[in-house]
């Protein structure tokens, strides 16, 4: 003992002045690459993890979840310096204006800058990885592909079909936890739409890879076998070989008709199959977790707010009135529009339910903010969306949902314009899906809503960590309503 303890001691010692180096050498770091700008105020929290844990545990907060903005907002304003998620340049901005401006300059003052092991995951053509003229080139094929007429033809007839089969699937089932039922609800729409594939063995071996897939987006990105992202990069290998296979059945047998989007995106000859298939991926994680959470978070309101689940309920009975109670007949496009009631529902998911919590950015150039303060070439801008659209100065009582806020401003072209509501991101990169995600989640409404009643099995709540998700899944019971068929 006696002999230890002067080595412990010097251990100790060594390890400690170790710290204080490293200490000074992150500073010393940190000094060089602020090039003497005057930064936006903030707090860079520990050496490498930074304010990472607390940005987190703030989002956890079920009924605090703007709670690490809010106390930074009062410290330094809007925008303020961090460092988060292992980047120690990064400024967060919650100011409609400034975020607005930041995806308005995509590919000028500013370029996406997604984590690497996601856009290693999504693969280097995934669109969030790409830039210049070929994520243009992508984004124009992803908007031509999802609009409105396409959507208003196939689209409408694809989601109607697998949401009368997969409902009276749900209806046999009676006692359901909603959020996984919508998760593999929307992987079979994404399977039909992208790749012509109807609910099968098949589809369930592609839904099962996808699980992995999305769970490794989420998970920590150590790459060693048993590890989720490992399994990510498997599931992913599988995806890619089925979409292969899908290009060369089409390529084989081009007398085949197929309406689905890998056929469609054949036909432009300037796509090469690596292209391609990282194309077809990204859009079925784009299209997937945010459209089915979307679904799951409706019904959670909804169980909620009695008032605006009588009010929905009511444009929909008012509509299948209108088309002589044949309840198994297709609605139409004219039919979607005359929601008016579901638009306000679903806008007021969009905002409280953040299924695309904010979006990265590089500054390209050196950027000057409110108050005289610049962001430095490099660093990287985090337009927290979650941040404003949680925010009481922009949306009163905002954790409350309260579909009639809506009811003013129902205009796309005039909620386009509002910085303080962009669940679909802005500019250049502006969600190329939020047509489709609006109807497939329509569509559900008037389907889910007519044909059941139900009971919430649990009390659940929503966390926004790691990404929103209803905690316990929304277990509910079902109960068919009157006039249907049991
Ligand atoms: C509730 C549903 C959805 C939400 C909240 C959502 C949100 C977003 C956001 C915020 C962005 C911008 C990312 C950025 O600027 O860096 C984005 C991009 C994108 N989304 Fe969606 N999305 C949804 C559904 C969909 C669907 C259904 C699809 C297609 C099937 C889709 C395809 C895409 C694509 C391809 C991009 C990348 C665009 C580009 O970088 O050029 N999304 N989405």
């Amino acid at each position: 003992m006696a002999e230890t303890l002067p080595y412990s001691w010097l251990v100790g010692f060594v390890c400690f002045v170790l710290g204080f180096l490293l200490l000074q050498l992150y500073k010393l770091v940190w000094r060089a690459d602020s090039r003497g700008y005057r930064l936006p105020p903030g707090s860079t929290g520990w050496p490498l993890i930074g304010e990472t844990i607390s940005f987190f545990r703030g989002i956890n907060s079920t009924d605090q979840p703007r709670r690490y903005i809010q106390e930074r907002e009062r410290r330094y304003g809007e925008i303020f310096r961090s460092n988060l998620f292992g980047r120690s340049r990064i400024v967060v901005s919650v100011d409609p204006e400034f975020n607005k401006h930041v995806l308005q300059h995509e590919g000028r003052q500013f370029q996406a800058n997604y984590p690497k092991p996601l856009r290693n995951l999504i693969g280097k053509f995934g669109l969030l990885s790409v830039h210049g003229d070929l994520q243009k080139k992508l984004h124009g094929t992803a908007v031509n592909l999802l609009r409105f007429e396409r959507l208003s033809v196939d689209f409408m007839e694809d989601i109607q079909n697998l949401l009368h089969i997969t409902l009276a699937k749900w209806q046999a089932k009676r006692d359901i936890h909603l959020q996984e039922e919508c998760h593999q609800l929307v992987l079979n729409l994404m399977a039909k739409q992208l790749l012509d594939l109807s609910p099968s063995k098949e589809t369930e071996e592609i839904c099962e890879a996808f699980g992995h897939f999305s769970d490794a987006l989420l998970s920590v990105p150590i790459r060693i076998p048993g590890t989720a992202y490992a399994r990510g990069f498997k599931a992913r290998e599988f995806l890619i070989k089925r979409i292969y296979e899908g290009i060369e059945d089409r390529r084989k047998h081009p007398q085949v008709v197929r309406n689905d989007l890998l056929t469609k995106l054949l036909k432009e000859d300037s796509l090469s199959e690596e292209i391609i298939a990282d194309f077809i991926l990204f859009l079925l994680f784009a299209g997937h977790e945010t459209s089915s959470r979307s679904m799951s978070f409706s019904i959670k309101f909804l169980t909620d707010c009695p008032k605006a689940y009588q009010e929905l309920k009511a444009e929909h009975e008012d509509l299948l009135k209108r088309k002589g109670n044949l309840r198994n007949e297709k609605l139409t496009w004219d039919d979607y529009q005359s929601m008016k009631f579901t638009q306000c529902v679903i806008n007021e998911t969009l905002r409280l339910g953040n299924f695309g919590p904010g979006v990265f950015r590089e500054a390209k150039e050196d950027i000057k903010t409110k108050g005289g303060f610049m962001i430095p070439r490099g660093w990287t801008v985090y337009v927290f969306l979650t941040g404003t659209h949680l925010d009481n100065k922009y949306h009163s009582s905002a954790l409350t949902f309260d579909p009639w806020r809506w009811q003013q401003h129902l205009q796309d072209q005039e909620l386009s314009k509002n910085p303080s509501f962009m669940p679909f991101g802005g500019g250049a990169r502006l969600c190329p899906g939020m047509h489709l995600a609006k109807l497939e989640l329509a569509l559900f409404l008037h389907n889910f809503v007519t044909k059941f009643r139900w009971e919430a099995l649990q009390h659940d709540k929503i966390s926004y960590f790691p990404f929103p998700r209803l905690i316990k899944g929304l277990p509910i019971r079902l109960h068919l309503r009157e006039g249907q068929d049991e």
